[in-house]
């Protein structure tokens, strides 16, 4: 296994490829039991905080987002010591008050995806029920939503429910709309399983939306397209790595959060029961619950 190289884990969207702000900055290829990243991970340092970052749809944006290796990520940022992990994202809104430009961190996620992503890294003869009720880490939400305000002169929405879709393609008009009755604040593809799979990591998770387009429900409005999202990052990447910075410049040194003991009462399976081979492909997950 790799050395401790990370306290904080960095997942780019589309628009954030690198992080030009990691000092000392060194790739490294990392496999995992679940297969390869989506690319190279970069570790190098914020305000001297050890950090690690991974662009999740590769450099170029070559992986689709149910292509995206979402294990291979979280696994990979924990293998390299990371405990805290910062998701940025572009969403489109589904709500007028969530206009193109602002910021959002999400406290619920709606799981619209139909291709069978793989949401967990158990199974083949462990069987562990993770709560997910609250599905992003409240205390690393405070920290990203102080570190917004303070480092952006961007409206920060601090709450929202993301929808995640299938992709690739966007919505359809009458799918926006049934979103919005549902009261959904913004949509995206990617914030399943990413999220689930934080949890069942022990990380904390939070994440940082970009609004870049109002998808296709507004009237007068042109329907969100690619390239409309590309434009809208390329203005508004710098808050999110302001952002970014402030929060690793002010995050505590030890904080201790519930997350990082998610799965104390998660495990259902009899210890005794489960298969050697998967104990070791396990064991940097839970290996400790495993013992004895
Ligand atoms: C490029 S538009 C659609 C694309 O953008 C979002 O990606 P990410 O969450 O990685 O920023 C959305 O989820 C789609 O993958
Ligand atoms: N309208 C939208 N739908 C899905 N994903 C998005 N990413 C950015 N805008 C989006």
């Amino acid at each position: 296994m790799n050395e401790a190289r990370a306290e904080v884990g960095i997942i780019g969207g589309s628009g954030l490829y690198e992080l030009a702000e990691l000092e000392n900055a060194e790739t490294v290829r990392v496999e995992t039991p679940f297969g390869s990243p989506s690319d190279d991970l970069v570790v190098g340092r914020i305000c001297g905080r050890p950090v690690a970052f991974v662009p999740r749809h590769g450099r170029g944006h070559r992986l689709s987002p149910t292509e995206i290796p979402v294990q291979a990520n979280i696994y990979a940022l924990k293998a390299l010591g990371a405990r805290q992990i910062i998701s940025i994202s572009a969403v489109g809104s589904l709500r007028e008050e969530y206009g193109p430009g602002s910021l959002v961190v999400p406290d619920q996620i709606v799981d619209w995806t139909k291709s069978g992503r793989p949401k967990s890294f158990f199974g083949d003869g462990i069987v562990v029920h993770a709560s997910v009720a609250d599905p992003y880490c409240g205390r690393l939400r405070e920290e990203l939503m102080a570190a917004a305000y303070s480092a952006t002169d961007a409206t920060v929405h601090d709450s929202g429910t993301y929808i995640c879709i299938e992709g690739p393609q966007f919505s359809t008009r009458a799918e926006s709309e049934l979103y919005r009755l549902l009261k959904l604040d913004i949509i995206g593809m990617t914030a399943v399983p990413e999220a689930k799979l934080a949890r069942e990591a022990e990380l904390c998770y939070s994440a940082l939306a970009l609004v870049t387009d109002y998808d296709c429900w507004r009237s007068g409005e042109e329907a969100v397209d690619a390239d409309l999202v590309t434009a809208v990052m390329a203005r508004n990447a710098d808050a999110a790595k302001r952002t970014i910075v402030r929060l690793i410049e002010k995050l505590p040194a030890d904080s201790e959060c519930e997350c990082q003991t998610a799965l104390a009462h998660a495990i259902i399976t009899d210890r005794a029961a489960v298969p050697p081979i998967v104990r070791e492909r396990l064991d940097l997950l839970i290996g400790r619950y495993l013992t004895g």
